[in-house]
């Protein structure tokens, strides 16, 4: 595969080894080729859908596979490349955003804002907006969300949305070898996917959000500055300003930085299972357990890549179990990932008795920032939002969503990309800029120059290499490495973190990171990031 956008070799391999792909612009996202389409597992194949947060879910009796291409790439508002597909996961028990918002209509007046995607991210942003007085358009495919999202009590607690965790452990756990585990000493929740999506909908449907149920194919800009959203079946939409959180396959709709970082991939495969045998403790969340749990007739190729287990056990016998590649340069394949889970659970004398339901996660890690010169905004994943080194990214967004529509509610209520003033073009600065800075001022730069740097070390590592590097992140202050991957410690507090972990690591662990310092170019980045004012 080859970069379309920065002309580098920053090849992005699909989990699905008869996928074709290229990346755009290095921003996590890429564009499907036009291949002949061959995949089916199995003959019986039913319909495809994508989530409304970028999302693919099966349903059917026996599905296994994807329609076809076209199926799977058709994703919220735009082509995926954040994908998390699920299979027989009841989809019905959340509202048609149609059902809830009014619709925008093509005879309004223009729209102070439009949003393009409907997963947490654009739901959030669209009610927030519209709370701080702009009127304010959601445009996006009216589909549910799929994701089963994890998170720590305390942070969802902290954006009032307790109510959206459906369980909750009040302790989660850290397996690395066969030596004592690591209690964390944090509470982990489970959201609920459809009370998520119903808080959102309720706070956009309470502010006047209005709603196209739709794909978005591109937007322009027309002379007077305003932009125009084209949407499929030739809909225009006019509006002052349009942003993107449709995913990190946003890339049609928006332009990175080039000659950034490569892309990596997070990757998982999960079941929620009914089980005899379950040696977990109901009442701790499994945040990672990376101890061997493979058959010795297990083929080799599934013990190489240096996997881990994430449990959450929802009772003795109900257990959702997610086998994950934390981070690679080439995506590890699902069927590996699938294999090297049910090795594991056999090795463990753990027995499926039925499933619930199975979810595939593929999440493009690092790669570039939005151009932040661009008058388009994004948010979200299409805004370089997940944490690289952890994939995680729906708090960041939630928490973020109130100050970034503030900062664009003044922006236009000045008065710009409107006709009543010049346009932006003869002003000194595109007014976006100041956005654009919000999300991603020199500080957010600086603390994800040094992310890269520890998703370019984790890259690096082996099973072992992997266990004694997170025996040394967990015995760092609690603050720090909760910090750390909340994505809340400052520039300053990373360096302190840094020389932390060095003091705390064995000597060869120390002469490692040295040399990653050194040696990787994301260690130069970094440096330099930081000599930037
Ligand atoms: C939904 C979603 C998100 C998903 C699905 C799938 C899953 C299940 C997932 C999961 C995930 C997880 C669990 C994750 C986790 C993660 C983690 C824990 C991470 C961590 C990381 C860490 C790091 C990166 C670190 C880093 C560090 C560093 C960089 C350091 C450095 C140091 C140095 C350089 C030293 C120097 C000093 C002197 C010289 C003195």
């Amino acid at each position: 595969m080859e970069c379309l956008g920065c002309g580098s070799s920053s090849a992005l391999s699909s989990p699905f080894p008869q996928w074709r792909r290229r990346t755009v612009g290095g921003g996590g996202l890429f564009r499907v080729q036009r291949r002949p389409w061959t995949r089916p597992r199995v003959a019986s194949v039913v319909t495809a859908k994508a989530g409304s947060d970028g999302c693919v879910a099966l349903k059917g009796e026996e599905e296994e596979g994807f329609a076809n291409e076209e199926d799977f790439v058709k994703g919220g508002g735009s082509q995926l490349a954040f994908v998390r597909m699920q299979e027989r996961k009841p989809m019905e028990m959340q509202s048609k955003i149609a059902d809830k918002l009014r619709p925008i209509s093509v005879q309004n007046s223009i729209l102070d804002l439009v949003v393009i995607g409907c997963g947490p991210a654009g739901l959030c942003l669209a009610a927030e907006s519209a709370k701080a007085g702009l009127t304010v358009g959601l445009i996006g495919p009216d589909l549910p969300f799929t994701n089963n999202y994890g998170v720590w009590e305390d942070e969802f607690k902290d954006l009032g949305l307790a109510k959206c965790i459906e369980h909750v452990w009040q302790d989660t756990i850290v397996y690395l070898d066969d030596n004592d585990p690591i209690l964390i000493g944090r509470a982990y929740g489970r959201v609920s996917r459809h009370l998520l999506h119903e808080e959102l909908l309720k706070r956009c449907q309470n502010n006047g959000v209005v709603y196209l149920d739709s794909k978005v194919d591109k937007i322009t800009e027309a002379s007077e500055g305003y932009s125009v959203v084209y949407c499929e079946g030739d809909i225009m939409i006019p509006c002052r300003l349009a942003i993107v959180a449709s995913g990190a396959a946003s890339g049609k709709l928006l332009e990175y930085e080039v000659g950034g970082p490569r892309v990596s991939v997070q990757t998982a495969y999960g079941v929620e299972v009914e089980v005899e045998n379950n040696p977990y403790n109901p009442k701790l969340m499994v945040f990672m357990d990376y101890r061997d749990h493979v058959n010795d007739n297990a083929h080799c190729e599934i013990v190489e890549y240096p996997t881990f287990l994430y449990v959450m056990p929802i009772s003795s016998t109900r257990v959702f179990f997610e086998e994950t590649c934390l981070a690679s340069k080439d995506a590890m394949p699902f069927d590996l990932l699938k294999k090297k889970l049910m090795s594991r659970l056999e090795a463990m004398g753990i027995k499926i008795l039925m499933i619930y339901e199975e979810e595939w996660s593929y999440i493009p890690v690092g790669g570039s920032l939005p151009n932040t010169e661009q008058k388009n905004l994004a948010f979200g994943a299409a805004a370089s939002m997940v944490h690289p080194a952890t994939g995680y990214s729906v708090v960041r967004s939630l928490s973020e969503a109130p100050t970034y529509a503030s900062v664009i509610a003044k922006i236009l209520k000045k008065g710009v990309y409107s006709q009543q003033v010049v346009p932006y073009q003869r002003n000194f600065e595109n007014p976006s800029m100041q956005a654009w800075r919000t999300l991603w001022p020199q500080e957010r730069k600086r603390q994800r120059a040094f992310f890269l740097f520890g998703l370019a070390l984790i890259l690096e590592l082996d099973i072992e290499g992997i266990r004694e590097f997170f025996h040394t992140f967990f015995r760092l202050p609690d603050w720090m490495w909760q910090g750390f991957l909340g994505s809340d410690l400052s520039s300053s507090q990373l360096i302190l973190f840094a020389i932390y972990m060095f003091i705390l690591a064995p000597n060869n662990m120390r002469m490692s990171l040295v040399r990653h310092l050194m040696s990787d170019p994301t260690g130069a980045t970094m440096v330099r990031s930081y000599l930037t004012r």
